[in-house]
């Protein structure tokens, strides 16, 4: 088994009978729906709620009860992967363009539990590029206020054409080199007009980080 799945299947032990799920979007969160799907067909009862229409059709597919977001008050937990994770459990994601909608499930999960492998450790944010959802409208722009913060935004594509998220907006992604206060500028990002959110996930979301290492194990760090 993969690290990446032994992370997930680990995280998928929370899960317990009449809970309301977050399921995250990407290739480890992949194996967690998958890993879900099997336990719900032996009888586990939980319902969820995806952070992309990806995710969505992966629950149909694995039988997942889906739920719509608007008929709920809260998550139990959400069980999402990430493209970095700093020595304090920070995080940047949106790798897979899903990040809004991560944002908003995580923010209202009572568990938010990140699933990696290890190649996602850093001691500080900023090697992979901070992904920020931006609306269409003047994006020339609001990439000018980005690269006032010391960045090189380049707008996200998928092969031939710009990438457009499941909320019709567009990726700037973000090249920094070391972000040395992620809180800080995960607000400066924000407080552009034109930016809907950033990649960047505060530690004081995040519950546990569950990390399948090479060799048969997972580690949890809190
Ligand atoms: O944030 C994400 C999607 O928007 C993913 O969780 C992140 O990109 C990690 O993906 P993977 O598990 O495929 O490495």
């Amino acid at each position: 088994m993969n690290s990446k799945k032994r992370a997930a299947e680990k995280a998928v032990e929370y899960i317990q009978d009449g809970m309301i799920v977050g399921l995250g979007t990407g290739s480890t969160a992949y194996y967690a729906i998958e890993k879900i799907g099997e336990r719900a067909r032996s009888g586990l009862r939980i319902k969820a709620v995806a952070s992309s229409k990806r995710s969505e059709e992966l629950a149909k597919q694995f039988g997942v009860a889906l739920v719509p977001i608007e008929e709920i008050d809260s998550i139990d937990i959400t069980i999402d992967g990430a493209d970095e994770v700093d020595n304090n459990n920070n995080l940047i994601k949106g790798g897979g363009g899903a990040l809004l909608r991560e944002k908003i499930l995580a923010s209202h999960s009572k568990r938010f539990v990140v699933i990696i492998d290890e190649s996602k450790l850093v001691g500080k944010l900023g090697r992979f590029p901070v992904p920020v959802e931006i609306v269409p409208f003047a994006s020339n722009l609001t990439l000018r206020h980005l690269r006032a913060l010391d960045c090189e935004p380049r707008i996200r594509r998928d092969a031939e054409n710009v990438y457009i998220t499941d909320n019709g907006n567009m990726i700037a992604d973000c090249f920094f080199d070391i972000i040395e206060d992620p809180e800080i500028l995960s607000a400066r990002m924000n407080s552009i007009p034109g930016v809907v959110e950033n990649g960047l996930f505060s530690h004081t979301m995040v519950h546990a980080v569950i990390i399948g290492t090479e060799n048969d194990t997972v580690k949890i760090k809190k």
